[in-house]
């Protein structure tokens, strides 16, 4: 009977103090020994797994960082000194420049033009083989010769546009990359929507992340009107007629610029080119390839519009186009937002670049001719339905008004400059190819 079964309580808490210690601390040691050989073992357990998931983390990292250094021509501490220097500025009062589409046409005279007054510029190009790459690479070695550097890559990479960002507080963003062309669009629609539109946004979404936000002049197009017939265009005219997928990716361009605008307060001033041309020109438009033609005796085909009317374009030299691009950025103030956050209402303007005289498609044709001294071999037909417009005249009362844009070369003499390009650079010689 004196044998008591100790209760639980008594077993857990003996009412002998002595016993107590010595029977508590044992059983608590086991317990705190259990309990600690558990908790280590879960701690050991969880440290491995995030070793484990670390050294894994950084493994697939170093896996795509290797893939990306190997695949892309950019990165490394080289190609960061390159950037930097060339995004130098070297007057006083001076901005540092990125340009998109670096390697085209406008965009290799736009950049050349920053660099001599001594802006920086850093160059972005894809070099894709919409026409020619090897006179796109020419641009390049030329702006190389300048100081330009440019990065080969993609807008749509927006780990690059990051990094450039990073590695630059650009003040400006020159964007001039796009899938250029009305006809082609009928051919590859999706490379419209890959660079005018989907570029574009990623375009823009780094520069509304960038601190500080850039200011940013794009490239719109004259194709915008569309099917608008009150002339001269005048920027306040109707653009909801696209008659291309070409044009409507530039309208659409300039609703998507306008967001961004408005929500993250970037600066921007879109340029509605008139059919840009000059030396070191784009080979897919017609100035560029009447001239190969007629030297190769080769049929050229003119358009003609309905009723057997002429087509017309409001020509416009290159330099002309320069000084408005400049004279944009020279203008445009800056963007108010900060860390993706708009600080306040910052400018939307849109502005027509054109010559205000056109010309019809026979008239260049008869231009071309005197300055080659060849006949060309004429093939009228009437004019496709396949986004052309039938007529395009620049109102460029509002660039004069605020970019000080003053266009001065006639189509006669700009076509002059360009041949005499054409031939030094395709090495022809009274109509011979040299080399
Ligand atoms: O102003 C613009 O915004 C646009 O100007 C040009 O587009 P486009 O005016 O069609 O320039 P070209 O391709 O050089 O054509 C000029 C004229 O020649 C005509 N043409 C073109 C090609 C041809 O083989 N035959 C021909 O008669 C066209 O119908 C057009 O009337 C550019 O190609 C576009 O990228 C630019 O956006």
């Amino acid at each position: 009977m004196g044998n008591k079964m100790p209760s639980l309580e008594e077993e857990l808490f003996p009412s002998t103090p002595g016993k107590f210690k010595i029977e508590r601390s044992h059983h608590m040691n086991r317990q705190i020994y259990r309990c600690f050989t558990s908790s280590s073992t879960v701690f050991l357990w969880t440290l491995f797994i995030i070793a484990l998931t670390a050294s894994y983390i950084s493994f697939q990292s170093f896996i795509d960082s290797g893939s990306r250094y190997l695949s892309a021509s950019w990165g490394g501490i080289q190609w960061e000194k390159q950037v930097r220097s060339s995004a130098q500025i070297h007057r006083h009062g001076g901005m540092s420049v990125l340009v998109t589409g670096a390697a085209g046409f406008v965009g290799s005279h736009v950049s050349t033009a920053l660099k001599r007054r001594g802006d920086g510029v850093v160059g972005l190009d894809n070099f894709n083989d919409y026409y020619d790459p090897s006179l796109k690479k020419a641009r390049k070695a030329l702006l190389e010769t300048h100081g330009v550097f440019i990065v080969e890559g993609d807008v749509n990479d927006a780990k690059l546009l990051a990094k450039l960002f990073d590695v630059v507080a650009f003040t400006h963003v020159m964007h001039l990359a796009a899938q250029a062309g009305v006809r082609y669009a009928m051919e590859n629609p999706h490379s419209y929507v890959h660079s005018n539109i989907a570029g574009l946004v990623t375009l823009m979404e780094a520069c509304k992340t960038a601190n500080p936000q850039p200011a940013i002049v794009w490239a719109s197009s004259s194709s915008v009107y569309g099917l608008n017939d009150k002339v001269p265009f005048s920027e306040s005219d109707r653009t909801d007629q696209p008659a291309s997928l070409y044009a409507a990716t530039k309208k659409a361009g300039e609703e998507i610029t306008h967001t961004y605008n408005h929500i993250y307060g970037l600066s921007i001033t879109g340029l509605r080119f008139f059919t840009v041309y000059g030396p070191w020109g784009r080979p897919d438009m017609a100035y560029f390839s009447f001239t190969r033609n007629i030297l190769q005796g080769k049929p050229i085909t003119v358009y003609r519009g309905k009723n057997r009317v002429d087509l017309a374009r409001d020509f416009t030299y290159i330099d002309d186009i320069v000084k408005g691009c400049i004279g944009s950025l020279d203008t445009s103030e800056k963007s108010t937002g900060s860390g993706g956050k708009k600080r306040g209402p910052a400018p939307y303007r849109i502005f027509n670049l054109g010559n205000t005289s056109p010309v019809t498609v026979p008239t260049l044709v008869n231009i071309l001719e005197r300055h080659l001294k060849v006949k060309a071999k004429r093939n009228v037909v009437d004019m496709p339905g396949n986004g052309d417009v039938p007529y395009t005249h620049a109102n460029i009362s509002s660039a004069r008004r605020e970019l000080g844009y003053k266009p001065t070369t006639d189509l006669q003499t700009g076509l002059k400059k360009f041949v005499k390009w054409y031939l030094s650079y395709y090495g022809y010689n009274n109509g011979k190819l040299v080399n």
